[in-house]
């Protein structure tokens, strides 16, 4: 990033002063928000995916509502296509960045409130489908709350909002199952499992308990699905719920962030500095974990230049992973150096083991249990050579895989296949880190 930004503001899309028609400074509520819908014109075009963003008309708006800004934090895009908040004149540690009013931030409780029984029916429905759902039903409240709101156009008190957002997205979700076939098996199986549980949405929105004009509008559902699941923030307390707080939205990811949001008992919003931001500095949270860039690609369709680590994308070795009740995040690789985290090492091991040796194996996996590292080292050093080929299999296997899968996604059309740079950018990352290892195992013997 360059120190400071040239702010870029589209006055084709920035509605003029005079649109307001009455404006408010304190916080409004939810009728004042109501009448404010009134003044703005136009609905919704999610046709097409490239329309301007209104993002300057979403900040006035929320600040006739309260919405307060540190001096100096303003909206940027370089490219008119994706905007983050940037600290023009930088933020001292623990000064407040924003300030959004609880009246223009939507709540999964709230939506449970407003929607009453017809959303309950729905998730009955939606748990009994998938069981697994109901862990995500904040998340398919956030979705019917947006459709909601976009079935209503211009007279949406969110429309404002709803105009600002981004109608092009490139997450696992909206892929095609022609960019989905070009996906590595850990991307491709974090992918379907998420495509799974918005069909299930869908499905359980149809059943229509909830009145929502446009669920059977194929784009429509994707979008409200696609911004519920790349806009929320997530609270535990006072319960578990999710919510979206227009403008605070608009930040970015980091791998190291430099602000926090949190949200107090009235419901507002508030982003404060975690430590001295430098004039020019984007705000930035963190929307997962930095060790591994996947899951980030696959929910929000980027791939974070910042990680230091890769999943080593031993997806057929599952069940020892979870026998041994490690975590993905400790089955890692170094994206600088292609060094092997020891338990990935620790799981191919065990599946030597289990495959060739049952009572060597039960005595690993009693070592790895106990953190007995003396006991795992010896069963380390007698089949070392037989884990170093095991994991160059795999190695290599990915290598050929990844290559394979790019050479397939160059193939496609960019105008039909918007998210083919994305995912060879992932793929590109996996080859790159992964000719690493192989050249360090290749050293081992
Ligand atoms: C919560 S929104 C943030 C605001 C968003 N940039 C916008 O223009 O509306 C999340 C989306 O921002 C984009 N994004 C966030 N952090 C990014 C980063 N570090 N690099 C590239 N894109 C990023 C991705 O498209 C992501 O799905």
């Amino acid at each position: 990033f360059s120190p400071t930004f040239q702010t870029q503001r589209r006055s084709a899309s920035r509605p003029s002063s005079s649109s307001f028609s009455s404006p408010r400074t304190s916080t409004g509520t939810g009728s004042a928000l109501n009448q404010y819908a009134q003044t703005m014109g136009g609905a919704i075009n999610l046709a097409d995916e490239y329309a301007p963003r209104d993002v300057y008309g979403m900040e006035q708006w929320a600040q006739q509502y309260g919405l307060q800004k540190a001096d100096g934090v303003e909206l940027y895009s370089d490219d008119g296509a994706d905007y983050q908040l940037v600290a023009q004149n930088g933020v001292a540690a623990g000064q407040m960045i924003l300030y959004v009013p609880s009246d223009i931030i939507l709540s999964s409780n709230g939506v449970a409130e407003e929607f009453g029984g017809a959303i309950a029916q729905a998730e009955q429905v939606l748990v009994q489908m998938d069981q697994g759902t109901q862990k995500r039903l904040p998340l398919f409240r956030l979705m019917a709350k947006i459709l909601n709101e976009y079935d209503q156009g211009e007279n949406s008190p969110f429309y404002p909002w709803l105009a600002s957002l981004p109608r092009q997205y490139y997450n696992g979700v909206s892929m095609t199952d022609a960019c989905f076939a070009c996906l590595p098996p850990y991307a491709g199986w974090l992918t379907s499992n998420e495509r799974n549980n918005y069909h299930f949405f869908v499905a359980a929105l149809r059943k229509g308990y909830v009145q929502l004009n446009s669920v059977h509008d194929e784009k429509a559902v994707m979008w409200a699905y696609n911004v519920a699941f790349t806009r929320f923030e997530e609270v535990w307390s006072p319960s578990r719920q999710k919510l979206i707080a227009p403008m605070a939205d608009m930040i970015n990811h980091s791998a190291e962030p430099n602000c926090q949001i949190s949200f107090d008992d009235m419901g507002n919003c508030q982003v404060t500095a975690l430590y001295d931001i430098p004039p020019g500095t984007p705000i930035t949270k963190s929307y997962g974990d930095p060790t591994n860039p996947t899951p980030i690609f696959a929910q929000y369709g980027f791939l974070p230049q910042d990680c230091a680590t890769l999943f080593c994308k031993a997806m057929h070795l599952e069940p020892q992973i979870k026998e041994l009740g490690f975590d993905f995040k400790d089955l890692l690789i170094q994206t600088q150096t292609g060094e092997i985290a020891p338990k990935v090492w620790d799981i191919f091991l065990y599946k030597i083991l289990q495959d060739n040796d049952p009572g060597a194996a039960e005595q690993f996996y009693v070592a790895c249990k106990t953190n007995d590292e003396g006991g795992k080292q010896q069963y380390h050093d007698n089949y070392f050579q037989y884990t170093l080929d095991a994991l160059k299999t795999h190695v290599y296997g990915i290598l050929s895989d990844v290559e394979n899968l790019t050479a397939k996604a160059q193939t496609y059309d960019l105008q039909t296949h918007p998210r083919v740079p994305v995912i060879v950018a992932h793929n590109t990352l996996v080859r790159d880190t992964f000719s690493m290892t192989a050249a360090l195992l290749e050293q081992m013997g």
